[in-house]
């Protein structure tokens, strides 16, 4: 016969309920303003780089996660254009950019959460570097009713992701994550698109009256002067007439990307016009300037370039320079007057390197720091 709970035995047991279920309370209350956090900083994010970073470093560690593995869906290679430079993987946590739609179709036939142990395939694909993951919760990262990608939280406690539990709230985030994913690329697109030369992916005229204005304000900080540069290739007009106006876009495209290479060297490389370039060498006196504006004008000049077809065509190029020197005894801080005058002082160096044969390199001073 079972003996009847006394009522000092019960209160016992109820205070252990009790306090257990205290526990459970604050640790939920602990989660849920995670979860908040995490919405606000995926929210507050302004690029990509950003949003990536917070979720495979902060997010990982904040919410104590084994592995933390992050797909996307990339088939124009936008995104890895927009995260260029940004070491993203450790063992960890990893960023997968994803060619083709067919791995997430078959990871979420039915475009919902999977959550429990993982098969052999799920450990190799979303966890290839950390194998010993236990259990996990894989969340589609849908926009448009389309797969864009997905979140792969893993652990190594082989209960904490259990088909028993509800995952409304990492659900919540993964559809906050999505949409805040579209809206960076959409945004970093944009301003990409009205900063950046179609032809030659170099900056534009507009991205570089910018830099312009940068660099001006970033020397009057450093108290060191930088050369602001225009290099027009000579005769374009004949490559177009006899080669065609395709084998000209090429040649742009060519000299462009020569430029580009220097970019440890050039700050700032922009198609200013048509067939005409223009530079901004960081920390540069006159006499560096002259230099690499000459190697510059030598390695063109050297160059093999080609056509459409194929065939082979000679690029020369006349550039034209001056240099802004906060250290000039007259040096005139009004920034926008002096874009001004820098571009045109560089434009008339220009003139005069085309006046004096083409192919060569010619200094006219910015008459801002001569008389104010
Ligand atoms: N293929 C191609 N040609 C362009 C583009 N933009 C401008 N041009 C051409 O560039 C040529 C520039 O000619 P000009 O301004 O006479 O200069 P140039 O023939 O280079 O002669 P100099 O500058 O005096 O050495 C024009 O024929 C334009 O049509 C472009 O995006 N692609």
């Amino acid at each position: 016969m079972s003996r009847a709970i006394s009522l000092e035995e019960e209160n016992k047991e109820l205070r252990r309920m009790l306090t257990i279920m205290r526990q459970k309370a604050y640790h939920n209350d602990q989660l849920l303003h995670s979860f908040f956090e995490a919405k606000l900083k995926l929210m507050s994010s302004t690029t990509l780089a950003e949003l990536v970073s917070y979720l495979l470093n902060d997010f990982r560690r904040d919410f104590k996660l084994s592995s933390l593995t992050l797909m996307l869906l990339d088939p124009e290679d936008i995104v890895r254009d927009l995260l260029q430079g940004y070491e993203v993987n450790s063992t960890e946590s990893e960023l997968h950019l994803l060619k083709s739609q067919g791995p997430l179709n078959e990871l979420f036939p039915d475009l919902t959460y999977f959550c429990g142990e993982p098969s052999e395939t799920i450990r190799t694909f979303c966890f290839p570097h950390t194998v010993t993951i236990q259990s996990c919760v894989l969340l589609p990262l849908i926009q448009d009713n389309c797969l864009i990608g997905s979140l792969n939280l893993g652990s190594h406690d082989q209960l904490r992701y259990s088909q028993f539990l509800s995952y409304d709230y990492v659900m919540y985030l993964a559809s906050v994550l999505s949409t805040c994913v579209e809206i960076c690329i959409s945004r970093e697109t944009l301003v990409r698109l009205s900063s950046i030369d179609s032809l030659t992916t170099t900056a534009n005229r507009r991205s570089f009256n910018e830099h312009l204005s940068r660099e001006i304000n970033r020397c009057q900080r450093s108290n060191e002067p930088f050369v602001c540069m225009m290099l027009d290739i000579d005769h374009f007009k004949s490559i177009n007439d006899r080669f065609g106006h395709l084998s000209g876009d090429q040649v742009l495209r060519a000299v462009a990307h020569l430029l580009k290479e220097k970019r440890r060297i050039l700050d700032c490389v922009a198609r200013y016009g048509g067939e005409e370039f223009a530079l901004l060498l960081p920390s540069c006196s006159l006499d560096t300037g002259l230099r690499l504006a000459e190697e510059l004008r030598r390695t063109i000049s050297e160059t093999p370039f080609y056509g459409q077809e194929g065939e082979s065509i000679q690029v020369t190029c006349s550039i034209g320079l001056t240099v802004c020197d906060p250290k000039h005894p007259q040096y005139y801080r009004d920034v926008e007057k002096l874009k001004s005058n820098l571009i045109s002082s560089a434009d008339q160096a220009l003139y005069r390197s085309k006046h004096n044969g083409r192919n060569c390199v010619h200094h006219q001073p910015c008459p801002m720091l001569i008389s104010p």
